[in-house]
């Protein structure tokens, strides 16, 4: 069905500023103006260096922002609904059901004195109304899903018994077990060796059908592997946005140049011989 509903992105961020708010001192603006858009089946990779307010903006749409941090001021919609003013209690409701997320560390992440598939089951629980024995079902079905081997697919491990690329592919299960129409993946490979890099990639990759996905990343070459659109952000800005293949064969601003130059992309990414 194309209807005009197909039309309105997942995902709306218009003109987002943030502040950090030190005790005592004057707001200092962190992130500046941003206006970003995923519509189902994009994955837009928001690219930039350590401090350019790459995940202070992605964060935002959840208003998971640290303390200290505030949204100054813009709009967030999701599925054309506006969220940036929820009252907490909804808010909570959203993230880890509407929208999932996947962090760079999930050692850190997980609770260490928890089994995997205890996390998973609560979670699930508290989005879904299922009784325990389905809602464990479901944890099975998403770890088996996302290769974790077994017959229960190390639903019963604890955290510290997985691999690190195993871990990751729990926590991408727990993002995708309540059917999120967001997925937000903060530098989700960057703790990884390079060949599990590319297996977690590939696996995000087809998980991101359907959904809108945004991947915050330092790293071109991650982006290029995965990613339809590309947003560059620079010193808390905006600085060039667009389909992947024109932002990484025409860059149109001298730092996405600089960036690109240092990236090291496969000849595909750049539609070099
Ligand atoms: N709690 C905080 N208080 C004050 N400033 C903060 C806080 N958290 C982040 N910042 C600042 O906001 C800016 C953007 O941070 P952000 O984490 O979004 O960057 P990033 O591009 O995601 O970088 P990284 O990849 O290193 O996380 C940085 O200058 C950072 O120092």
């Amino acid at each position: 069905m194309n209807g005009p509903v197909n039309d309105t992105p997942i995902l709306a961020i218009r003109d987002l500023q943030i502040d950090a708010v030190p005790a005592g001192g004057p707001p200092r603006r962190l992130v500046d103006g941003v206006s970003l858009s995923v519509a189902a089946g994009e994955v837009l990779g928001i690219v930039g260096q350590s401090g350019s307010g790459k995940s202070l903006s992605a964060f935002a749409v959840a208003r998971l922002l640290p303390d200290g941090v505030r949204l100054a001021a813009g709009s967030v919609h999701l599925g054309g609904q506006r969220i940036d003013d929820l009252d907490e209690g909804r808010m909570r409701a959203l993230r880890g059901g509407r929208i999932g997320f996947v962090f760079q560390d999930p050692l850190s992440s997980f609770n260490p004195v928890r089994t995997i598939g205890s996390i998973l089951i609560e979670s699930i629980r508290r989005h879904q109304r299922l009784d325990a024995k389905s809602a464990r079902a479901l944890a099975v079905e998403m770890l088996t899903r996302m290769r974790l081997p077994g017959k229960d697919a190390c639903v019963d491990a604890y955290p510290h018994q997985l691999s690190g690329g195993q871990r990751q592919r729990a926590m991408i299960a727990l993002a995708l077990a309540n059917g999120p129409d967001l997925l937000i993946a903060d530098e989700p490979t960057t703790a990884l060796d390079p060949t599990i890099q590319l297996q977690i990639l590939a696996l995000l990759k087809q998980q991101t059908a359907g959904r809108a996905s945004i991947l915050i990343t330092h790293d071109f070459s991650v982006a290029a592997a995965i990613c339809n659109q590309i947003a560059v952000m620079h010193q808390g800005r905006l600085v060039e946005s667009g389909p992947a293949a024109q932002v990484l064969t025409d860059p149109q601003h001298d730092y996405t140049r600089s960036l690109l130059r240092h990236a090291r992309l496969a000849p595909a990414a750049t539609g070099e011989a």
